[in-house]
């Protein structure tokens, strides 16, 4: 693609391939064993992770993770103190400041707080980078007039910031984000200030972003419901290292960490509290279940193929089926009607045979 061509540009498909399948050749960052300290402080404490060409990455974790220093990191403002970070196959962590500068116009980043000049016009914002790149005038307001027709803000051209909504302040960011056409677009709790409806027309928007033009994404954020509606995979941040990383739907299906599932547990299913006061630690009484299932696992008659195994009558009681990047990701609380402990060993085994993720939450009363 030419530097200057016109919007939209033609479609191509977003990688989907994990990090194993992957080479390295269609990474557009590539961050290994990346340290930094603060005094005792480890910031990053060893990251390494790949953002894929064309995929949207979600990264997450708890505050203080490590989350701004690794952003910092990826656009040379932050030097590591030991590791490789890579973009577009170029290692950046020990570039001067003047090499630096080409290299950050291929991140395009969208922030919380818009960070638009108040000054300045809805198209003169978004054509700055391009002034600041040396773009002649009337190519820059060629390229601000494409973008803001993307972003469809076309007749707010003339305005100023403060006579726009949030959501069109931050469709104004974004068109200003990728005016120096980015090889990533970085965004930084883009729809952490904004009301649920206008979330989703940015996400919308990004997610158009993503399949029309190809464009590679990494989305920071606390709002798990923002990965789950757009991310192709997650990455979970914790005490300056990558404590998980997989598809979106897999992650948030099964997460394997206590920091992945602490972070989720706002979206995951959880057991309605009138039920969990009828819970005992022990028996007698029936086994109440959390099992957690996705892919092939939430497509098969798993309650009916539990009940034959078991010989036991199985009531679904909460929960049901989902669908994430258009894979079945369920979590069932099953309550196993007069089980005994080998009956709830054989539902063990059989669940762990079809891969769902199983907990025994407790016993209910037979006459609960
Ligand atoms: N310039 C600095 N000087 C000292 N400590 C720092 C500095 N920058 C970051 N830290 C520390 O490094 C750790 C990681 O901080 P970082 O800001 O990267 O986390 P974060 O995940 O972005 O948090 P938040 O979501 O709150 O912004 C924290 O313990 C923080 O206090």
């Amino acid at each position: 693609m030419n530097q200057h061509s016109p919007l939209p540009l033609a479609r191509s498909t977003p990688s989907r391939l994990s990090a194993t399948e992957s080479s390295a050749t269609d990474a557009v960052v590539r961050l290994v064993d990346v340290r930094r300290r603060f005094g005792e402080t480890p910031a990053l404490d060893g990251v390494s992770l790949t953002i894929h060409k064309g995929e949207v990455l979600g990264l997450i974790g708890r505050s203080g993770a490590g989350k701004s220093t690794l952003i910092r990191c990826l656009n040379g403002l932050e030097r590591p103190d030991s590791g490789e970070v890579f973009i577009e196959g170029r290692e950046i962590a020990r570039l001067r400041e003047r090499q630096l500068q080409p290299l950050r116009r291929r991140i395009g980043m969208i922030f919380q707080h818009f960070n638009l000049l108040s000054a300045k016009t809805v198209e003169a914002n978004v054509a700055l980078p391009l002034k600041i790149a040396g773009v002649p005038k009337s190519e820059r307001l060629r390229r601000a007039g494409e973008l803001l027709d993307l972003v469809g803000l076309a007749e707010k051209r003339n305005q100023f910031p403060n006579q726009l909504s949030g959501g069109q302040k931050q469709r104004v960011g974004i068109a200003r984000a990728l005016a120096a056409k980015p090889a990533l677009l970085l965004s930084d709790e883009a729809t952490s200030a904004l009301d649920p409806e206008t979330t989703q027309s940015i996400l919308a928007l990004l997610k158009d972003i993503n399949r029309q033009l190809g464009l590679t994404i990494l989305l920071i954020t606390h709002e798990m419901e923002v990965v789950r509606s757009v991310a192709d995979r997650v990455a979970v941040i914790e005490g300056g290292r990558i404590v998980e990383e997989g598809a979106v739907w897999h992650v948030f299906a099964q997460p394997q960490s206590a920091v992945t599932r602490r972070l989720l547990s706002t979206i995951r299913p959880q057991l309605p509290e009138s039920l969990a006061n009828m819970l005992s630690a022990d028996g007698p009484g029936d086994a109440l279940l959390r099992v957690d299932v996705a892919g092939d696992t939430a497509r098969g008659s798993l309650i009916g193929d539990l009940a034959r195994e078991t010989g036991l009558g199985v009531q679904l009681v909460h929960g049901g089926i989902d669908t994430i990047q258009d894979e079945p990701v369920g979590t069932l609380f099953l309550r196993l009607e007069g089980s005994d402990a080998g009956a709830l060993q054989r539902a063990t085994q059989f669940l762990q045979r079809r891969g769902a993720q199983m907990e025994v939450l407790g016993h209910v009363a037979d006459h609960a």
